[in-house]
């Protein structure tokens, strides 16, 4: 479904500053497959996503969805073969708008009419029975302004509109982070109701290596730009942190050295 092919990028080349941020990354995800991503601070995880999503160009490789090459393809015209969730609340939604207006615009991706064609009694009929299923009570506020929400029920409104329209990829980029705790263990259960239901092939970052085996089917950890560890199936089942721990050191030679992973 997803095939990355030997992505590389280095940021600032021919500088004192040389980062070379992606250093041959190659991936394949299968249809419906739901991937953790997990890696040491500055390991590349945004950068990589951003290269799918299209919002970075890389120096070389190929990103393929669905068998489309879209390496080339701006990130407007990757619309509605990705959707996307990113940290911070407020960057997937827009606040100015009410709840209806965003859900259209999902609804809508990839779509040349306008905002009002999206916007009509039975759509709204669909984006209330969508927003019950949060059971947040959204379904009774389609007109208030989106600002208005907190940002685990934007969180909850960003993965609702992410699935409106069959993507061929989620991205969701450490979407729990700046949760309090109990919010984010509600977005992440709605993760999983929202991939499972509508069977999205995913890719979930997380800087939090028990959320990364807990969640999805498969972790993938990336470290300096290129994936290091990729474990699913039976080796992936009942494995713990120390274990992905150890797999990273014997693989590797070295320890990992970023505390928030392993703590988190
Ligand atoms: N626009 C940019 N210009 C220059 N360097 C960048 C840019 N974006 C990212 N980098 C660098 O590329 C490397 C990879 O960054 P990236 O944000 O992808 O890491 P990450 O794995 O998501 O890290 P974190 O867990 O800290 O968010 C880092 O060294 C970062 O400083």
């Amino acid at each position: 479904m997803m095939q990355a092919n030997d992505l590389r990028l280095t940021f600032n080349r021919g500088t004192p500053i040389e980062n070379p941020a992606l250093r041959g990354i190659s991936l394949n995800i299968a249809e419906g497959e739901f991937v953790t991503v997990i890696g040491t601070n500055g390991a590349g995880k945004s950068t990589f996503l951003n290269a799918v999503s299209g919002t970075t160009r890389v120096d070389s490789g190929s990103i393929l969805l669905n068998g489309v090459d879209v390496t080339k393809k701006s990130a407007h015209q990757r619309a509605h073969w990705v959707a996307r969730v990113f940290q911070d609340p407020m960057a997937g939604t827009c606040e100015a708008l009410t709840i209806e207006e965003n859900l259209a615009l999902a609804y809508k991706r990839g779509g040349k009419r306008g905002l009002s064609f999206a916007l009509n009694n039975k759509n709204r009929d669909l984006f209330r029975e969508k927003l019950s299923i949060l059971k947040l009570g959204l379904e009774n506020r389609l007109t208030d302004r989106m600002g208005l929400l907190s940002g685990g029920q934007r969180q909850a409104v960003s993965l609702l509109m992410a699935s409106l329209q069959p993507s061929k990829i989620l991205l969701l980029d450490e979407h729990t982070a700046a949760l309090d705790p109990k919010t984010a263990a509600f977005v992440l259960e709605l993760t999983d109701k929202i991939v499972t239901d509508n069977n999205l092939t995913t890719m979930m970052v997380t800087h939090s290596m028990q959320q990364a085996l807990t969640h999805g089917d498969r972790t993938v950890m990336l470290h300096q730009g290129q994936v290091v560890l990729d474990v699913s199936g039976d080796v992936r089942q009942g494995m713990t942190v120390h274990d992905l721990l150890d797999m990273f050191e014997q693989t590797r030679g070295e320890k990992v050295e970023d505390d928030s992973l392993i703590l988190s």
